[in-house]
């Protein structure tokens, strides 16, 4: 396994501004879930899918796995991510993502394959984008404390630790109008997706 072969999908929050379970969402028919791993596969050789729905993947040929700490938010399932991966750096990106940006990830991969760093997470402005970035499983650990000092927050975990950041600028040159790192947390989300991107998605 190489440094960069795992990719994380995170698929065990409340989805409590979209109304039903977010990691079931469908784009003109297909599981959007099916079109991430997809696009993952074209990039990574091993996937893990961290689910409160185990049952929902047994035709699913990846690993599937369940929060260990529960009910802590994204870095929960980060956690059993990283926990599991088998590389070095795994790749994470939320279920609600639907537009992986696969040069930006070798582009991401290249500015920090010979670093030792902890992650390496896009800035926008003063502020950070924390999916479609890269975690090393050396930080299992921090995470692991963090949480069970009942912290929950992404930035104040990543505050403590050494990330490389990709300055926004860089950015957007694979993304100009940013929707790389667009999420859909509500119906509306969901329906601007659907209008806006239909012509994509005759391929
Ligand atoms: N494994 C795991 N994933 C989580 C957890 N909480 C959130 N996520 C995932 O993290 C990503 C980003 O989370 P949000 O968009 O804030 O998700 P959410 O909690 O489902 O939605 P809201 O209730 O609307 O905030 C999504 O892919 C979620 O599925 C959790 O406790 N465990
Ligand atoms: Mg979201």
């Amino acid at each position: 396994m190489e440094k960069f072969g795992t990719a994380i999908i995170l698929a065990g929050g409340k989805s409590s501004r979209m109304g039903f379970d977010k990691q079931f969402i469908e784009i003109h028919e297909k599981r959007l879930m099916d079109i991430l791993i997809h696009e993952l596969e074209k990039e990574f050789d091993e996937i893990i899918i961290v689910t409160n729905k185990l049952q929902c993947y047994l035709d699913v040929t990846h690993k599937v796995a369940k929060d260990i700490l529960k009910e802590k938010g994204p870095l929960g399932g980060i956690h059993v991510g990283l926990k599991e991966a088998s590389s070095k750096y795994s790749f994470v990106v939320a279920c609600d993502m639907p537009n992986i940006n696969i040069e930006y990830v070798k582009y991401m991969k290249k500015q920090i394959e010979n670093m030792n760093i902890d992650g390496c997470v896009t800035k926008c402005g003063n502020w950070i984008e924390p999916f479609s970035s890269f975690y090393s499983k050396d930080i299992v650990n921090n995470i692991e404390k963090h949480l069970l000092s009942n912290k929950r927050s992404i930035y104040s975990l990543l505050e403590k630790l050494n990330i490389f950041y990709i300055e926004e600028k860089e950015a957007r040159k694979f993304s100009p109008n940013w929707d790389m790192f667009l999420n859909l947390n509500t119906k509306e989300d969901l329906s601007l997706y659907l209008e806006n991107y239909f012509n994509n998605w005759s391929r």
